[in-house]
């Protein structure tokens, strides 16, 4: 590792204040000769981590999330891009500059936690102080990791070996001991993924509220959307090494702009598009196999709103079902005649899938609609919360 962390050289450069990390433009490829476009692992991705923000890394196996991270973190080198931390140029691929890992001001929160079994908690915990970049001897030490580990509710415990510690209390020293290093940004690579689901939901939050009790950036990187969602200000979606949409977890449930972002994020209903032209206010008509849809909202400038191809995006519980012979639709109501595929009651209301020409559409019903299997139901979707995706 060490014979590619060299150069240290130009003096500090200067950041956008508010911003604990900038990256812009990364490339990177583990071929040896990455001349070929398909070989890069991430390819042309920028994002910010403003200070105090919770940012995420999410999308599927392989996307490139943890290539971000480590190059993020400098255990990778990219071979094309800039980063940017703390008002330093960490990383700069046109001037050949690389800062090591352990001068950057980043700590590391491994899926494992990374804690040392060896060692007693209150050791882990002053790890960093006595290891990393402003390095402490001494009474100073232990002062500062107990104040820490009284913060994170562990001053009980200092003195057991940290193997002794429960999954949730191993999270808590893992952030005191990260903390400890005084970093600009807390880097966490999938740090629940090997908890079981309760316990995955209860760390999430204790997580969270650590974060923003420490107001200290974190940049998080995971596959589990609910997750992004219930812990980001920010999530950044990546799609085969590259970003496909940044935004505030409402907006990206809301307003994707693709519909690999409406896949990924929660269920989405995509119909395919022949042809789409320019509707009233702004809107989007869209020709499917089952009719026309007016899409209130698209990412589409409106200059772009003709065309071929593309998806209608609506989610199952924006979609309005009714009996067939609940009357006849009324008029300006762009009903789809169907018939209920599939049934399930989930408490509080039904899931279906009806099947409308070629497609099957997902619709959350009222549970005392009572539709069964073979049943016919006509469909509308509300144009305010229906889109028209061009990709
Ligand atoms: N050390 C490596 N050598 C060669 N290829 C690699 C290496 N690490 C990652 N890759 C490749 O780079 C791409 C991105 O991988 P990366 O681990 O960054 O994805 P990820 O989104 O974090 O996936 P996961 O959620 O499975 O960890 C993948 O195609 C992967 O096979």
């Amino acid at each position: 590792m060490t014979e590619n962390m060299t150069e240290n050289v130009a003096g500090p450069a200067k950041a956008a204040p508010g911003r604990s990390i900038v990256v812009d433009g990364l490339r990177k490829s583990y071929e040896r000769n990455a001349g070929d476009a398909a070989a890069y692992a991430i390819d042309g991705v920028s994002f910010d981590v403003p200070e105090g923000q919770f940012v995420t890394l999410l999308g599927p196996s392989g996307c490139g999330k943890t290539t971000t991270l480590r190059c993020v973190a400098g255990l990778e080198r990219a071979q094309g891009g800039r980063i940017e931390m703390a008002g330093q140029i960490v990383f700069d691929a046109s001037q050949g500059r690389h800062v090591r890992p352990e001068d950057r001001p980043i700590a590391m929160v491994p899926q494992s936690y990374g804690i040392w079994p060896h060692m007693t908690v209150l050791d882990n915990a002053a790890f960093p102080m006595r290891h990393g970049r402003n390095r402490r001897r001494g009474e100073e030490v232990r002062r500062r990791a107990m104040e820490m580990l009284e913060q994170v509710g562990l001053q009980s415990m200092a003195d057991r070996w940290a193997t002794q510690l429960s999954g949730g209390q191993q999270q808590r020293l893992a952030f005191a001991r990260a903390l400890l290093g005084d970093p600009e940004v807390l880097l966490l690579d999938e740090p629940l993924s090997n908890l079981d689901a309760k316990l995955r939901a209860k760390l999430r939050q204790e997580l969270r509220s650590f974060q923003e009790k420490f107001e200290i950036a974190a940049l998080y990187v995971t596959h589990d959307q609910s997750e992004a969602l219930a812990l980001s200000d920010t999530v950044i979606v990546m799609n085969q090494g590259r970003i496909e949409q940044i935004d505030g977890p409402e907006r990206l449930y809301d307003h994707p702009r693709s519909s690999f972002v409406a896949d990924f994020i929660g269920s989405a209903n995509l119909l395919p598009v022949e042809h789409t032209s320019p509707g009233p206010d702004g809107s989007v008509l869209a020709k499917t196999g089952v009719g026309a849809v007016l899409c209130g909202r698209s990412p589409a400038a409106p200059d772009d709103r003709s065309g071929n191809g593309g998806f209608v995006c609506v989610r199952p519980e924006n979609v309005r079902v009714r009996a067939a012979d609940e009357g006849t639709p009324q008029a300006g109501d762009d009903e789809i005649l169907g018939r209920v595929e599939t049934s399930e009651f989930l408490g509080d209301r039904l899931e279906l899938v009806v099947r409308a020409g070629d497609v099957a559409i997902t619709a959350f019903a009222r549970a005392d609609l009572g539709s069964r299997p073979g049943d016919d139901v006509s469909l509308a979707f509300d144009p305010a919360s229906t889109s028209y995706l061009a990709s």
